[in-house]
């Protein structure tokens, strides 16, 4: 079959967005790793489907893959993406959209400057829900990486995030670092790692290197972890901007039982169709 897919990007963290609406088709994982195939493919980050919600006080269901093909619980960049996408395409007329994930319910907003604002629920910092291996939670952990010693930070923001502070992200190992850590046993479901240099109170400097992916030049929830983190180590105020590679988030965290609130840009691409 034809399936008709439109690609986006938030940031360069791109995506291929496909409406499970207007047509019926069962993604599978040689699907999605076919879709985000860079040569053989369409070539993205992540695939992001648009469905039907499964319970009446949302208006759809996000799902997401990751470029192996693994379902993963949630997608920052992409809830940007997926308010624009069922607003260009009228899906919905509503300016505040309610979506179910995997992590829960987000609240996706139109904002001005063609900017979109999401509200992405609150961090989780308790261990074993991030989940993460660690007697008690903390500001700061110690966890030993191919032999080295690093302080983390660990956050949940319904997808697992570990945060390694350096000191000049244009020369942190992110390429040797980044798949062990990914891996490491102390995270049972791996974990996306992200290195953060902090500039100043309100501004830092993060890369993320994802799992399922690798480096992307930017990521959604990676920035809503590093903020979280950051914050709860004392070193920012409530409301930081977050550099990436691909540009800059605006990330708010009033502190615990508050939500994170990120807002950023959102981008179509193109449309196409491909045989699946
Ligand atoms: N790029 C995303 C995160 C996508 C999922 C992540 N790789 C995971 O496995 O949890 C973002 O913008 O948040």
């Amino acid at each position: 079959m034809q399936l008709r897919f439109t690609k986006m990007h938030g940031l360069g963290n791109d995506f291929v967005v496909v409406d499970l609406i207007t047509q019926r088709f069962k993604l599978k994982p040689h699907h999605i790793r076919k879709l985000a195939d860079r040569h053989f493919g369409v070539g993205c980050d992540q695939v992001l489907a648009v469905e039907i919600p499964t319970r009446p006080d949302v208006d759809f269901r996000y799902r997401i893959y990751n470029a192996e093909g693994s379902e993963v619980e949630q997608c920052g960049n992409g809830a940007r993406c997926f308010a624009r996408y069922v607003v260009d395409k009228r899906l919905t007329g509503k300016q505040v959209i309610r979506v179910e994930t995997l992590a829960g319910v987000i609240e996706l907003e139109l904002a001005e400057n063609r900017q979109v604002r999401v509200d992405m629920g609150q961090p989780i910092l308790e261990p074993a829900q991030i989940p993460f291996q660690a007697e008690a939670q903390a500001e700061y952990y110690p966890l030993e990486i191919d032999g080295q010693s690093w302080q983390v930070g660990a956050v949940s923001m319904g997808n697992p995030h570990v945060v390694l502070p350096v000191d000049n992200v244009d020369t942190a190992p992110v390429a040797q670092i980044g798949p062990i850590a990914e891996s490491h046993p102390r995270f049972p479901q791996r974990v996306n790692v992200g290195f953060m240099q902090i500039i100043n109170r309100d501004k830092i400097r993060l890369r993320v290197f994802e799992r399922g992916v690798g480096e992307t030049l930017a990521c959604g929830t990676g920035a809503c972890a590093a903020a979280v983190a950051g914050i709860v180590q004392g070193h920012l105020n409530d409301t930081v901007t977050v550099e990436l590679p691909g540009g800059a988030l605006s990330i708010h965290w009033s502190g615990p039982g508050h939500p994170v609130i990120m807002t950023g840009p959102a981008t179509t691409v193109f449309e196409g169709q491909i045989q699946v």
